[in-house]
């Protein structure tokens, strides 16, 4: 437990600032932590990564910058932030915000399937970050519920992906890994072309589409018990099954988004920008929230224009006009 060998082999620096207490998730690569800062009682998360399992052995390093630097470069709403970072010979200690809604994961599990409004809002945060990633020239590779975090247990929340990194990093390790894995979320093209580098900012978008249809419809788009097909080869052939009854009170518009983002062909698969446009998402009172839960500070950096006859204005005008304030 925390308290015996582990807490030692925690770097002293880390342990000046921050106590460590339960695990509250699970990755590949490691666990993350529940942690208290000292001189604020803030609650944080910290991520443990050991390296063993993180280096890929062989290949060259992809440039001068570490993952984790990239990490800490990229700054949108809806990724998670790094707080401060830690390493000893053997771990990494990435100390993030705390997302206090957990996994998207268990939120849709715990509510069957998610309201199509909360969906959509989800789902647009879900393509803003993607696509700042992809414009900073970072392609997650790695989309999965596990790796989408809600800031609050409210359903309309903030959410934010993480993981990123660490497919950048794990880029060949992880093709062998992710190919012993469940494939369910993988696109097509990471089983057809050999090498991670040969697919595109392309894969993400798929993903998404599996993403987006585990959120409207509470289950997986491509499972063994739907064919006799493996799950690779449904996959592959792009065989998703859309249950009637689950997918009923679903509107046509949320269900072509799915229909164009689950396409085999990546040269033909809807892209992040494309399904930004797309008319589903095009819904004001959903762009609002969304606006204003990723920008809150914009509400009052541009001060509301105050109507005329507004009574709280002229009695200020009349304050002022005095001299008092
Ligand atoms: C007060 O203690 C808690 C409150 C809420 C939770 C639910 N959150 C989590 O379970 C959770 C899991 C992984 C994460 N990875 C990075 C950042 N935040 C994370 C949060 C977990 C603990």
């Amino acid at each position: 437990n925390l308290m015996s060998d582990d807490q030692s082999s925690l770097p002293t620096a880390l342990q000046d600032k921050y106590v460590l207490t339960r695990r509250i998730g699970t990755g590949v690569c490691g666990e993350v932590r529940l942690a208290f800062e000292r001189s604020t009682c803030r609650k944080l998360a910290v991520k443990i990564i050991n390296k063993k399992n993180f280096q890929s052995e062989g290949t060259a390093t992809r440039n001068a910058e570490t993952e984790i630097q990239i990490l800490q470069r990229v700054d949108h709403p809806c990724l998670i932030k790094t707080e401060d970072f830690y390493q000893t010979e053997d771990s990494y200690y990435i100390v993030l915000e705390l997302m206090e809604g957990g996994e998207l994961f268990h939120r849709v599990k715990s509510q069957q399937q998610l309201n199509e409004g909360v969906a959509k809002l989800y789902f647009y945060q879900m393509l803003c970050a993607v696509q700042y990633l992809h414009r900073n020239g970072i392609i997650h590779r790695d989309l999965k519920p596990e790796n989408i975090l809600l800031s609050s247990n409210e359903d309309t929340c903030l959410i934010k992906v993480t993981d990123f990194n660490q497919s950048r990093i794990l880029e060949e390790a992880a093709l062998m890994r992710t190919l012993c894995g469940t494939p369910s979320y993988l696109a097509p093209e990471v089983f057809t072309h050999a090498s991670t580098t040969g697919y595109g900012l392309a894969v993400d978008a798929w993903s998404l589409g599996v993403l987006l249809f585990v959120c409207l419809s509470g289950y997986a788009p491509f499972h063994e018990s739907f064919s006799e097909n493996s799950v690779k080869e449904q996959i592959i052939r792009g065989e998703f099954t859309m249950v009637p009854s689950k997918w009923r009170r679903v509107s046509n518009q949320a269900k072509d988004v799915v229909r164009k983002l689950l396409v085999v062909d990546p040269t033909q698969r809807m892209s992040v920008d494309e399904a930004l446009q797309h008319p589903w998402l095009q819904d004001q009172q959903m762009l609002q929230t969304a606006r204003s839960l990723m920008y809150p500070e914009g509400e009052d950096a541009l001060p509301a224009a105050a109507p005329s006859d507004a009574p709280v204005a002229a009695s200020m005008e009349v304050e002022s006009s005095t001299g008092e304030r």
